[in-house]
C-alpha cells in the first residue's frame, strides 16, 4: 500500500493527454481560458467544452453537477473566476472572496464526483506574502501576511491549493495548481477602473494619442515591481504542465524577471507612440512593492517563457488597436 506522502512525489512525465478526450475549459472567453483554448485546438485536442457564465454560472451547484454529469470531461483547467487589479480586489472583497470560493468549490466537486483524471487549478501569484523574500519560491506560502488590497481574493485561490493537494491525498487524483504573475494578451479586460495594469495603461496612452493629450496619470508611484507574462505563454505552460508535472506543490509559472510599474508605463507609451508627459496620482494604491516568482520548479521541467515584454506589449497594442471599438463599449 502506498501512504500519502509516496502518492504526492512528483512525477515529471505523466501519461500524456489523449487528444480525442472530452476536455473541458472553464472560462474558455476569458484572457488565460481563450489562450488555453487556442493552445489546446493547436495541439489537437478534439473535444474541448467551454460555457460562458450566462450558459453555466459555476456558482450554481446543480448546474455545475449536471454540467459534469452530462459530459464527463477526463481533463479540466479552471480558469474561471473573478478577477481583476488592484482597485477592483481592493473595492469588491466580499464578490471575490465568495465567488471564488464558490466557483472552485463547485467546479472540483463536481471534478472529483466523475473523477476527472488531469486537472489544472489557477490561482496567483498573490497567494504569496505581501513581503516574501525575492524571488518568491513555491514555500513561501503561508508564511506571513498578505497584502491587504487582494488579501480576500488571495484567501480564495489558497483554499483551491488546499483543496487539490487534500484531492491528491484523499483520492489519489493526480490534479495540480499552478500559480501564475501577472498576466496580459489579446482578449484581456481593459476597463479603466477593473483592469490590471497593462491593459490599463495600452488604453490610457492609446486614448491620449488619439485625442492628442499631453498629459497621462497613472495609479501610485511608479515604484512597484512587477512581473509580467503573455497569455499564450501562461496556456503553453498549463499544457506543458499538465503533461510533465505531477505533485501536490502548487507551480509558480512565470519569466522570473521583473520590471518597475514606471517603466511598463514608459515602453507602452513607446510603443503606442505618446511624447507627452506622465504623472503619477500617489493617493492611489501601490499593493505589493515586489512579486518577483522563483520559477526553478517549472523550469526543471522544461519549459520557459518564450515572449519578451516588449515584443508582448507590441503584440497586446496591435490587439486592442483592432478590436478598440467592442472593448471600449
Ligand atoms: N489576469 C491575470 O493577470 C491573472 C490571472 N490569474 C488567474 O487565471 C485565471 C483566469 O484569469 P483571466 O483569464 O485573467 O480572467 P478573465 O476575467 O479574463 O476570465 C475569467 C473567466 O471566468 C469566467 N467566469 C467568471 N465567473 C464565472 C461564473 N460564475 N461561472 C462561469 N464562468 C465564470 C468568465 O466567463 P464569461 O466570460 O463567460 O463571463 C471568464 O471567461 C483565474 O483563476 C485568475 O485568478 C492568475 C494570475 C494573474
Ligand atoms: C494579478 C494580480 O493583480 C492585482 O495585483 P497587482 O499586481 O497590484 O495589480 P495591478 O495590475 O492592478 O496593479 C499593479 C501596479 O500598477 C499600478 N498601476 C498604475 N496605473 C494603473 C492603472 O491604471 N490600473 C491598474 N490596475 N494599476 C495601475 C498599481 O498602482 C500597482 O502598483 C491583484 O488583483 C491580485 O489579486 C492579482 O492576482
Amino acid at each position: 500500500m502506498t501512504t500519502p506522502d509516496e502518492r504526492d512525489l512528483v512525477r515529471h512525465d505523466p501519461a500524456p493527454l489523449d487528444r480525442d478526450a472530452v476536455f473541458y475549459v472553464a472560462g474558455h472567453r476569458g484572457l488565460v481560458g481563450s489562450a488555453v483554448w487556442r493552445r489546446l485546438e493547436r495541439a489537437g485536442f478534439s473535444r474541448l467544452v467551454g460555457r460562458t457564465s450566462a450558459e453555466l454560472d459555476l456558482t450554481n451547484r446543480d448546474a455545475t453537477f449536471a454540467f459534469f454529469r452530462e459530459h464527463r470531461p477526463r481533463y479540466v483547467v479552471l480558469a474561471a473566476a473573478k478577477v481583476g487589479g488592484i482597485m477592483a480586489n481592493a473595492a469588491y472583497p466580499v464578490d471575490f472572496l465568495s465567488e471564488n470560493v464558490r466557483i472552485q468549490v463547485n467546479v472540483l466537486d463536481a471534478a472529483r464526483a466523475v473523477e476527472v483524471e488531469r486537472l489544472l487549478f489557477l490561482g496567483s501569484s498573490c497567494i504569496y506574502p505581501r513581503l516574501a523574500p525575492q524571488p518568491i519560491t513555491e514555500d513561501a506560502l503561508l508564511t506571513g501576511h498578505l497584502e491587504p488590497t487582494n488579501d480576500a481574493y488571495a484567501i480564495a485561490k489558497i483554499a483551491g491549493i488546499l483543496q487539490v493537494q487534500a484531492v491528491r491525498r484523499q483520492d489519489g487524483l493526480p490534479w495540480i495548481s499552478a500559480m501564475p504573475t501577472n498576466l496580459y494578451g489579446p482578449g484581456d479586460n481593459f476597463s479603466p477602473t477593473g483592469s490590471h495594469v497593462l491593459p490599463a495603461l495600452v488604453r490610457r496612452y492609446d486614448e491620449a494619442v488619439r485625442t492628442g493629450a499631453r498629459e497621462v496619470t497613472n495609479w501610485g508611484s511608479g515604484t512597484p515591481r512587477r512581473e509580467l507574462l503573455h497569455s499564450d505563454d501562461m496556456a503553453d505552460a498549463c499544457l506543458h504542465l499538465l503533461e510533465h508535472y505531477d505533485g501536490p506543490v502548487q507551480v509558480n509559472v512565470g519569466t522570473g524577471e521583473d520590471v518597475t510599474i514606471r517603466e511598463i508605463a514608459e515602453t507602452v507609451a513607446d510603443v503606442v507612440g505618446y511624447d507627452g508627459a506622465t504623472t503619477w496620482d500617489t493617493s492611489m494604491p501601490d499593493g505589493t512593492p515586489q512579486k518577483r516568482l522563483d520559477v526553478s520548479r517549472l523550469r526543471a521541467t522544461g519549459w520557459e517563457a518564450r515572449t519578451g515584454l516588449r515584443e508582448g506589449i507590441e503584440r497586446t497594442v496591435a490587439w486592442y488597436r483592432e478590436h478598440a471599438r467592442e472593448v471600449r463599449r
